[in-house]
């Protein structure tokens, strides 16, 4: 289908926007009015700079409180109408959106409204111009779609039609099922955008809020399955209102909106049988490994040694360590400068299907910068930079990139009380956070939890878990909603079957590597569940959820990240949420002890 996106959705000048939306693939924009009136370019070079990038311009808007005046204001609209439709004719646009008023000047009546709008229908004709009338969820009189439609079909004349615009429908609990009553050909534009559920003023919500496809908590694809079964034909365009849009790159703002207008158009096709447009996601079984660039001489080496990890080979052609312990895997890559989470290697049945479905989304395939004997590398960047490695590890049927690591013990990995990666932690750069989580989604065919919000001592945390329907694959996406303060952390979740033993066995042997626990956490956790003292003395946090239990430690940081052991009893789904307050406070408390240690002893 067609691919249109509104200039209001991406930052910029006119131009930069133009350029940016061309870039990321759609056929077409609908050009907002504001941003042509602050542009230097006429409407004659605008129409020249969007054929030249390939662009039509399938919208004009918005034209606003229009329908149902009195007499004396219906004739200034009138005029005001035909300066419009004359900058249309030099832009090239042939279709004008009409927003229901809000004015108070607008009457209650449907008559006079249909009247009002035929004759700028009549008028418009003129100048093969089409008029577009949508349903503002806070319009004065008309703030249901059905309402607007039933207007249109008053006014019967062929250059009016009605444009849907699934956040007035959706925002306002509307069922989208009445759009089958509308003949497709009546549909003259379908305006998308998504939303986070909010409970707050619908025009503030729409306004800031709103969000591309698979972005928030509406049902998109059921409401395109609805607009499709019309027999509608025109394009799918994305009409978004967000603060965080309206700053960040429009070069990557319109991939995120294309890329997740792709994915929208596949939810619909199977929604309705019909041939998606790409292949399907292939979803991975779990975690081949963690990759962390370090420095040369870094202790994170040490650390993976406390917690019962043995280097288990170095790699043919790179200074890069492996290092296991069941089936967790951490490769330390020494070329970065302070430790960081630069790649994950990612288990998938079929390693050169997941690359396709990757890029039938849009992400960027990594070259394969490898020696001739090194085994085939299938990777791509996700959209914080974190490299993604589709591997088969050991399987007969696939080259291993374990292959490129010498010497390799041959029989079982080394036994501890880690098992495998529970999970992993990414903290996305500000603005991203929705960009990321539509692109694990989208690519990998993750599901979604609720975002959470966790209170930092100097901040506030955005928590997102995401995880395979099986559980196999489980990822953390963080972000720093509110406050400057916060460090850029990930971490790794180790899952082990018996933490009780692990963390004596490392309070005894490394006590200085595990985060403190304050005994107000405790007290507390007394005072919530009947749980046995020894946590207390262990350091251990405790949740629950409707399924089993869950228990877990940190470590400390080494640059920017840490790990975690985690056991998991009877089903739990969670990742311990309830107690990250308690996380964030006790490791800002350790970074500060750490940097007034280093200012007395400067030597160290
Ligand atoms: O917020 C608005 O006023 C506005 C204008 C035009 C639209 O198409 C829309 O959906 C909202
Ligand atoms: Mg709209």
């Amino acid at each position: 289908m067609r691919k249109s996106i509104a200039t209001v959705s991406v930052s910029g000048t006119l131009a930069e926007k133009l350029t940016a939306i061309s870039a990321a693939g759609f056929d077409g924009v609908e050009i907002f009015e504001n941003d042509l009136l602050v542009s230097p370019l006429s409407p004659e070079e605008v129409r020249a700079r969007a054929r030249d990038l390939g662009l039509g311009i399938d919208l004009y808007q918005p034209f606003r409180d229009f329908e149902a005046v009195p007499g004396d204001v219906l004739a200034g609209n009138l005029r005001r109408a035909e300066r419009k439709f004359e900058v249309m004719e030099r832009l090239g646009a042939t279709l004008l959106l009409v927003c229901s008023s809000v004015s108070p000047d607008a009457i209650d009546d449907d008559e006079l409204a249909a009247e009002q709008l035929r004759l700028l229908a009549e008028r418009a004709a003129g100048h093969g111009i089409r008029i577009a009338y949508e349903a503002l969820a806070w319009g004065r009189h008309v703030n249901e779609y059905l309402h607007a439609w039933r207007i249109v079909r008053m006014a019967d004349h062929p250059n009016l039609g009605t444009c849907l615009d699934s956040f007035h429908i959706l925002s306002r609990g509307s069922d989208p099922i009445g759009i089958e009553a509308i003949p497709g050909e009546k549909v003259f534009f379908l305006q998308l955008a998504d939303a986070p559920l909010l409970a707050m003023d619908v025009l503030q919500w729409s306004r800031h809020y709103r969000c591309f496809p698979g972005q928030g908590t509406f049902d998109l694809a059921g409401l395109v399955t609805h607009v499709l079964e019309t027999g509608y034909t025109g394009p799918l365009s994305l009409e978004v209102f967000n603060d965080g849009f309206r700053q960040a790159d429009a070069g990557r703002t319109s991939l995120d909106a294309m890329r997740s207008l792709i994915a929208l158009e596949e939810a619909a096709a199977r929604r309705r049988g019909t041939t998606p447009p790409i292949p399907p996601p292939v979803i991975p079984s779990g975690f081949a490994f963690a990759e962390l660039s370090v420095p040369a001489a870094d202790p994170t080496a040490e650390l993976l040694a406390a917690l019962g990890f043995v280097r288990t080979g170095t790699h043919t052609g790179k200074p890069v360590e492996l290092w296991e312990q069941g089936q967790a895997r951490i490769l330390l890559n020494a070329t970065g400068d302070e430790p960081a989470l630069a790649a994950l290697g990612l288990e998938s049945p079929d390693p050169a299907g997941s690359v396709k479905r990757a890029e039938s989304l849009l992400s960027p395939v990594l070259p394969r910068h490898r020696a001739p004997r090194e085994a085939r590398l299938d990777a791509i960047a996700a959209p914080d930079g974190t490299e993604l490695f589709f591997c088969r590890t050991e399987h007969p049927d696939h080259s291993s990139w374990t292959d490129d690591f010498r010497p390799r013990p041959e029989g079982a990995p080394p036994a501890g009380g880690i098992t495998h990666i529970d999970h992993v932690a990414l903290t996305q750069p500000r603005h991203h956070f929705d960009e990321a989580a539509l692109f694990y989604r989208g690519v990998l065919g993750l599901r979604p939890q609720e975002s959470l919000e966790v209170p930092d001592p100097y901040g506030l945390l955005r928590s997102k878990a995401m995880s395979s329907e099986d559980g196999a694959l489980r990822m953390v996406l963080n972000i720093n909603q509110v406050g400057a303060q916060h460090i850029p952390w990930q971490h790794i979740a180790l899952a082990c079957d018996d933490i009780v033993t692990t963390a004596r066995r490392l309070r005894a042997a490394h006590p200085g590597l595990l985060l403190p626990v304050p005994a107000n956490y405790y007290d507390d956790l007394a005072a919530r569940y009947d749980v046995p003292p020894e946590l207390r003395e262990l350091g251990l946090l405790y949740d629950r959820d409707e399924h089993g239990e869950f228990l877990h430690l940190y470590t400390i940081t080494a640059g920017r990240v840490f790990f975690e052991i985690v056991q998991r009893a009877g089903g739990y789904q969670g990742y311990g949420a309830a107690n990250a307050p308690v996380r964030l406070a006790a490791q800002h408390a350790w970074g500060a002890q750490r940097s007034s240690r280093m200012a007395v002893t400067p030597s160290a």
